[in-house]
């Protein structure tokens, strides 16, 4: 039975329950008037000042427009949402909203956004009521993927450019994605009221590399809502409403999706035909099941209940979907008595990076795989494929976009489902061309090797072929010479070079992905005091002198510290890992050598020293029987932590320290 005072208040704000399925989750939460189901007809939403109702209904798609902001890192893509959820009264003027779709921890704290998150608002402009979905994205090349996701939900985008910073590599590859789709952009410049700010040069770069008309350009602040209101207005005029019909079947394209630990699956939609109501039975064209609408509703910026969803709409249904595998991103949602032609799906990511993830402690396992799966759902751009290590236990080989992917994605694991992760060292995917050997049973294959261990014998390949990719590289043209000097040392090949303004280069480099996936974007941040940008994408496969540098403990191999090297480099990794594990593994009874070579070569060398360890030498003289026991036990108990290799006993924490990055 729920409280008296609780229907009470929800009668009074005129928000009634539909069934009890809501009520009770309402209870629980004490959040009672966000969370009652509406009105059939009206959606009354009183969670701040200036209540608004939204009556989905009356918005046929004319009036409608759904478009993302797309920029370069920090141009001021989330502030923009900030201010525009403001001024359509969507979200508390009078709170410091700062940032408020970056709503994972992670983007929090690194100051980044690394999900696309859609939110609806509703704006009037001539008298009549328009409604607004607008999905901002993440700016970092590493996310790219959340960007073309996003755009197969829109109809236009807003192209952000600081007008301080001008152009910027992000800026480019944004540009060519929307345009690649053919979809309408509204430049604007941001931030015109910083004091060194410089619409002119701006426009003056957007006119000369992608030929948009100065006249087109709106200027803004987000910061302080200048031209905010105008920007708006030609949201309305200058990208068109979705292309949708209320009459046919209803189907929609599901596009995001996340697990709500009381609710499950969530399904983040754009309705292209018909509608959805509450208590209907969906299927996804992908998926061999069928699920009951349990709640429907819209991103306002938080998830707020409504009883359907038309043609042309943005938003969520939540259907009793337990198993995260049922919700790929790209499937088709329609009403299980109405089939349709599903949509073509999205293109898959490339990883451009892999790693392997395990836990910490075998027993673990389960869980992580748990965790794994829902973040997983919420991050379809990375690849996942079982894997097994000798030292590490049972784990996983994850394929990212990127360094910093993965970083936020072992942050995601740990803040969001409480899981400790050892992430072993990045590799790139090689390709190997293996001999026409009788032994071997695929002859003249190519092998994608994104795991060192995985190496064939130098003897079994014919020929290995490295990871390229196209870097832009914009940067102030004093830095010149310093950046041609850092390309030429990652083995970079200069495409072109040329001004975009008086003061300003644009270069385009192919560069082996192996160069530059660590650290090649810090070392160029910091020798040009983080005036250059950089983006890049795939550039296929080339023919390259690959090297598996493989790390011996008193001759004999440690297969999980293999790395693939271009030969030119593998002196100089050799020296590196083998000090390190000279500091990590700890002294033995015996001499330990450790050595790395290339193919039977050695190219370095350390040497630990041998210590007499004996944990009851503080016993010797004198001392209690029993604590000399216990230590003996304490000591028989860490070596089952060990991985022997040999004779040689390496602890487990002396992987993780080496593997780790
Ligand atoms: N002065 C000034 N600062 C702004 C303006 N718009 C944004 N900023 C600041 O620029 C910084 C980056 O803003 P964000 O909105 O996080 O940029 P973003 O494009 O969403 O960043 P990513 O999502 O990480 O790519 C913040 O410190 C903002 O306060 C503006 O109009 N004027």
């Amino acid at each position: 039975m729920f409280s008296s005072s609780i229907v009470a208040s929800a009668a009074k704000a005129g928000v009634y329950p539909c069934n009890n399925w809501s009520f009770r989750t309402l209870v629980g939460k004490r959040k009672i008037l966000m969370r009652l189901r509406l009105d059939p007809l009206f959606c009354k939403y009183s969670s701040h000042e200036g209540k608004i109702n939204i009556v989905t209904e009356e918005f046929p798609a004319e009036r409608i427009r759904n478009f993302s902001i797309i920029a370069h890192i920090d141009h001021g893509k989330s502030t923009l949402a900030d201010r525009m959820l403001e001024m359509t009264g969507t979200i508390d003027k009078t709170q410091d909203n700062r940032q408020i779709l970056d709503k994972l921890q992670v983007e929090r704290e690194r100051g980044i956004t690394v999900k696309a998150q859609t939110a609806t608002m509703v704006y009037e402009f001539e008298g009549q009521q328009y409604l607004l979905n607008l999905i901002d994205t993440p700016g970092h090349v590493d996310f790219s993927y959340e960007v073309s996701r996003s755009l197969q939900a829109c109809q236009g985008v807003i192209l952000l450019v600081d007008a301080n910073q001008g152009v910027q590599a992000q800026t480019f590859a944004n540009f060519y994605l929307a345009f690649s789709k053919n979809l309408p952009i509204i430049p604007v410049l941001n931030k015109i009221d910083l004091k060194n700010a410089n619409p002119e040069r701006v426009i003056e770069q957007l006119s000369s590399i992608f030929e948009i008309d100065a006249e087109s350009v709106l200027k803004v602040s987000a910061k302080q809502g200048t031209g905010v209101n105008e920007l708006l207005q030609a949201v309305i005029d200058r990208i068109p409403p979705p292309p949708s019909d209320r009459n046919l079947p209803a189907k929609a394209l599901l596009f995001d999706s996340w697990y709500d630990k009381y609710k499950g699956v969530a399904l983040l939609m754009a309705v292209h035909n018909g509608s959805f109501k509450l208590g209907q039975h969906i299927t996804l064209a992908h998926a061999n099941k069928s699920f009951e609408i349990k709640e429907i509703g819209i991103m306002y910026p938080e998830p707020t209940p409504l009883t359907s969803l038309y043609a042309g709409q943005v938003g969520y249904i939540y259907c009793n979907m337990r198993s995260v595998k049922e919700a790929a991103v790209g499937d088709t949602i329609h009403l299980l008595s109405s089939p349709v032609e599903p949509f073509p799906g999205f293109a898959k990511a490339k990883p451009m990076v892999f790693a392997g993830v395990y836990p910490m402690d075998q027993s673990e396992h389960t869980q992580l795989r748990s965790a794994l799966e829902k973040l997983l759902l919420n991050d379809p751009s990375v690849e996942c494929a079982v894997e097994s290590s000798p030292a590490l236990g049972n784990g996983w080989r994850l394929g990212f976009l990127g360094v910093l992917h993965m970083d936020v994605f072992n942050q995601r694991l740990e803040q969001e489902y409480g899981t400790q992760v050892v992430l072993t060292a990045p590799s790139v995917p090689f390709k190997i061309k293996l001999k026409n050997i009788k032994s071997i049973k695929k002859t003249g294959d190519i092998l994608m090797v994104n795991n060192p261990e995985k190496m064939p014998n130098v003897q079994h390949i014919e020929e290995s072929f490295e990871p390229l990719v196209t870097g832009t590289i914009i940067t102030p043209s004093v830095y010149l010479g310093d950046i041609i000097a850092l390309c030429l040392e990652r083995r970079g090949v200069q495409i072109d070079s040329r001004n975009i303004d008086s003061e300003r280069l644009i270069m385009i480099y192919k560069l082996p992905l192996n160069e530059i996936v660590v650290d090649f974007y810090d070392k160029l941040k910091s020798l040009t005091s983080g005036y250059a940008s950089f983006d890049y994408e795939d550039a296929g496969y080339e023919s390259s002198n690959l090297s598996k540098l493989q790390f011996l403990l008193n001759g004999d191999p440690v297969e999980e510290l293999s790395v693939i090297v271009h030969t030119s480099k593998a002196r100089e990794v050799g020296k590196q890992v083998c000090s390190k594990l000279r500091d990590t593994i700890p002294r033995q009874q015996y001499q330990i050598q450790v050595q790395a070579c290339v193919g039977g070569k050695i190219v370095a060398r350390e040497d630990i020293k041998a210590l007499r360890k004996d944990v009851t030498q503080k016993l010797k003289y004198g001392g209690d029987i029993n604590r000399r026991n216990k230590l003996l036990k304490r000591q028989a108990e860490g070596k089952k932590r060990m991985r022997m290799v040999g004779n040689i006993e390496v602890p487990r924490e002396a992987f993780i320290k080496v593997l780790q990055r």
